[in-house]
């Protein structure tokens, strides 16, 4: 019998929790960063430099995955861990957020979503089902349900009937993923800003008795302290047993915050894209290699990080392979910044556990809320 999926609370700062998910895979310290990998790869990086950075577990991408290669195709190669070389977890979402945002010609019924490809135009149909099917045949340690993720703002009726389809969704995706030991499915609450919304939706899933919660229908554009006020009505209607996922953040001061208000796991493409575009995260903050500024420069990112990216390489050559658009400049600060924000969880975990988290809070990302240096 594979080793059950399991959770545990190591230790407790306020509402923190320090914890470790313990999978056949794999363990997961949380709270924890998950790099996206959208299309099986983590952009410009080796899977061994992901796992040298301190990753425990990265994102998948249900939506690309399925348009091509073809979630088949990928099953008959021995699944997403085979076919991308990355034997610890794997977190799938289930694709609907990604329609949304990428696919054309989309119609949303109670059925599922009906879409186009952005790659082709060819037609597609994404029920609950699908997705479940499609995750599993990536062979995902953790699956997210099928859910409808309302833009904001947004009218409260819309909310409404988008968080109660969600909830019939999750019934579905509950049925469709059946027992795979060894393996989650995550609800994920919606509700939008709405506080009645989402304690029913945050309810109705806990009595799903689902193995994790994510929360939803947030960081789609609104203010940061809107989103912080769903954590603090959200969070405490969750089983504090249960792992919980905060969908798309964020910003090192957007999981500062979150963390202090009970999350677990984090994902967001802020430092993967941002390498791409020349963009350094550093723990005396952001710096921009774009920026002529840089061209003497004989410094490094940050002389006492562990990371060669930020130890070895001075800012003058960074910002000459930004500005060359040479490919070793989104390489070495993609490698940057997922470092940075992996040893941004470390600090976290390390504060909770010795129970500073609190007094610390902003002083882990030291001058993190200074711009650009
Ligand atoms: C950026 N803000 C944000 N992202 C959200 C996502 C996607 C999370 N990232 C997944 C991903 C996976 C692979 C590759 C790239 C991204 C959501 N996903 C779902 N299913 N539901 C949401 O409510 C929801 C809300 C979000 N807000």
């Amino acid at each position: 019998m594979a080793k059950p999926f399991s959770f545990k609370v190591l230790a407790t700062d306020g509402r923190a929790r320090r914890g470790i998910i313990d999978m056949p895979r794999g363990e997961i310290r949380t709270p924890a960063f998950m790099p996206v990998g959208t299309g099986g790869t983590v952009k410009t990086m080796y899977m061994d430099q992901v796992r040298g950075v301190g990753a425990d577990i990265i994102l998948g991408n249900t939506y690309h995955l399925m348009l091509r290669p073809g979630a088949e195709r990928v099953a008959r190669l021995g699944g997403l861990h085979e076919f991308a070389r990355w034997p610890h977890p794997i977190l799938t979402d289930s694709g609907g957020f990604q329609v949304m945002s990428l696919s054309k010609l989309r119609k949303l019924t109670e059925k599922g979503v009906t879409f186009r490809s952005h790659i082709d135009g060819a037609p597609y149909e994404m029920s609950p089902e699908r997705s479940i099917e499609i995750q599993s045949l990536l062979d995902s340690d953790i699956q997210m349900q099928l859910d409808e993720c309302t833009a904001l703002p947004a009218e409260l009726k819309e909310i409404e009937r988008a968080m109660e389809l969600s909830l019939r969704w999750a019934e579905r995706c509950k049925t469709a993923f059946g027992d795979q030991p060894g393996k989650a499915m995550f609800g994920i609450v919606q509700g939008g800003d709405n506080a009645a919304l989402r304690v029913r939706s945050a309810q109705a899933l806990s009595a799903m008795g689902l193995k994790g919660y994510a929360v939803g229908g947030l960081a789609v554009g609104e203010p940061q302290a809107v989103m912080l006020e769903m954590l603090d009505i959200t969070c405490p209607e969750l089983p504090a047993d249960k792992p919980r996922y905060l969908m798309g953040v964020g910003t090192p001061d957007d999981i500062l915050k979150s963390v202090a208000r009970g999350i677990d796991m984090f994902d967001c493409v802020m430092p993967t894209r941002a390498g791409r575009h020349g963009l350094a995260y550093t723990r005396r903050g952001k710096v921009n290699l774009r920026n002529a500024r840089h061209a003497d420069d004989p410094r490094p990112l940050d002389e006492e990080s562990d990371c060669p990216a930020a130890r070895d390489y001075s800012r003058a050559y960074l910002h000459h392979l930004v500005r060359s658009q040479e490919a070793l400049g989104a390489m070495l600060l993609t490698w940057n910044n997922l470092s940075y924000y992996q040893k941004l969880m470390q600090d976290i975990r390390a504060a909770i556990e010795t129970q500073t988290f609190e007094a610390r809070g902003a002083e882990i990302t030291e001058g993190w809320a200074r711009g650009d240096i």
